[in-house]
């Protein structure tokens, strides 16, 4: 991969995230050029049929016009083509499928692979960037997370993010690739700090919402915050990430977005949850929350290391219909007095 700005950057997952970064890669970073080529590729023939037609993604991303340089496709082989950057932005639980699809058309490339879902695998319990090393071992993993909407983004609207890889140079190089006037990208070499703070936070949003459908009051939200974000830290302490990692934007940061904004799916999820819908109702109203596939695994990795997440265990218990929201409130409330810290 070069530092250039004229490369070819394959983004697999035209939901509204990957569309909202096929646009930022397709201006080329902060100086823009005319070649560079952005291919966005949809597993879905007709959806692909409708953006080249309409120059827009209206299922996922209605009212942001694709770039004349973002090429639509449903052709595995045609989206991975010479491209010297990967963007796997399929959900978490997809991630794995991706990228063994993709095996046999970026064989001979080293493309690092920005993984840019939130989440953590079912089943083996791995973070995104280890399924990368898993499937593809020679292509450099790498993670952007970080407080963005992709409407916000796709509006130009101010958003910092981290994008974390192993090597430091590559990680700048990558941070510049997508980094645009209202798009900041911070560089890091905390890929485990930057993914696991994505992942957790979308849990805890989840209480919040919980909290806000219930009514429960803004201190009761604020509260939440704070003690999820000690799970969050004593999540991460067990598992290598640096504190001032968790402590940036893709930890406090992309908690406090998550936790207090009702563009959130994992919020919405818990207000809908909170105010008595059901699960499946909710869910096929707001589409993918990642914290409903992730809290699972995330207690499931918690429990394993000794590291106490009662916020967590709760949405946990709720999501899958051990206890009611009533009976986690009241379970959070008994927990005896200790001293504050994480
Ligand atoms: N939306 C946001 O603001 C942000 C989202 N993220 C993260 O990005 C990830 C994607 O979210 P988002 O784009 O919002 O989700 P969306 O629900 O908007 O879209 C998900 C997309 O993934 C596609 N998809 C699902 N499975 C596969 C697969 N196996 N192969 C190819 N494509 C697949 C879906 O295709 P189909 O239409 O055919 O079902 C759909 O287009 C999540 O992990 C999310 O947490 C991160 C930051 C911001
Ligand atoms: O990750 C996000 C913002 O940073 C998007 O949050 P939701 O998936 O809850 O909508």
């Amino acid at each position: 991969m070069t530092n250039g700005r004229s490369g070819r950057i394959a983004v697999f997952g035209a939901g509204a995230w990957g569309t909202a970064l096929a646009n930022l890669a397709a201006r080329g970073g902060r100086e823009p050029r005319a070649e560079t080529v952005v291919t966005l590729f949809a597993r879905d023939c007709d959806h692909v049929a409708e953006m080249q037609a309409t120059g827009v993604n209206a299922r996922r991303l209605p009212g942001v016009p694709l770039l004349s340089n973002v090429r639509p496709t449903s052709d595995l082989a045609e989206a991975a083509a010479d491209a010297d950057v990967i963007l796997a932005v399929v959900p978490a639980q997809a991630l794995r499928g991706l990228l063994e699809s993709l095996e046999p058309f970026v064989a001979g490339s080293k493309a690092p692979i920005v993984v840019c879902a939130k989440g953590i695998e079912h089943g083996t319990g791995h973070f995104l960037s280890e399924v990368v090393s898993e499937v593809l071992p020679d292509h450099p993993p790498a993670v952007l997370s970080g407080p963005s909407f992709a409407q916000d983004v796709a509006r130009g609207l101010p958003t910092a993010v981290a994008l974390a890889a192993a090597d430091a140079e590559l990680a700048a190089i990558l941070a510049g690739r997508l980094a645009g006037p209202g798009f900041r990208v911070y560089s890091s070499t905390d890929m485990r700090g930057v993914e696991l703070g994505g992942a957790a936070k979308n849990v805890l949003a989840v209480a919040n919402g919980v909290a806000a459908g219930r009514d429960l009051g803004a201190s009761a939200g604020a509260a939440l915050v704070a003690r999820g974000f000690a799970e969050l830290i004593r999540f991460g302490r067990a598992f290598g990430a640096e504190p001032a990692t968790l402590m940036g934007l893709s930890g406090l940061g992309d908690l406090v977005l998550t936790c207090t904004s009702a563009l959130s799916r994992n919020f919405s999820l818990g207000v809908a949850l909170g105010r008595g819908q059901t699960i499946a109702e909710a869910s096929a109203r707001i589409g993918l929350a990642e914290g409903l596939y992730t809290c699972g695994v995330l207690v499931d990795l918690a429990n394993a290391a000794g590291v106490d997440m009662p916020i967590a265990k709760a949405v946990d218990a709720v999501l899958a219909e051990r206890i009611t929201i009533d009976e986690a409130i009241a379970e959070l409330l008994a927990r005896p007095s200790k001293a504050e810290g994480v």
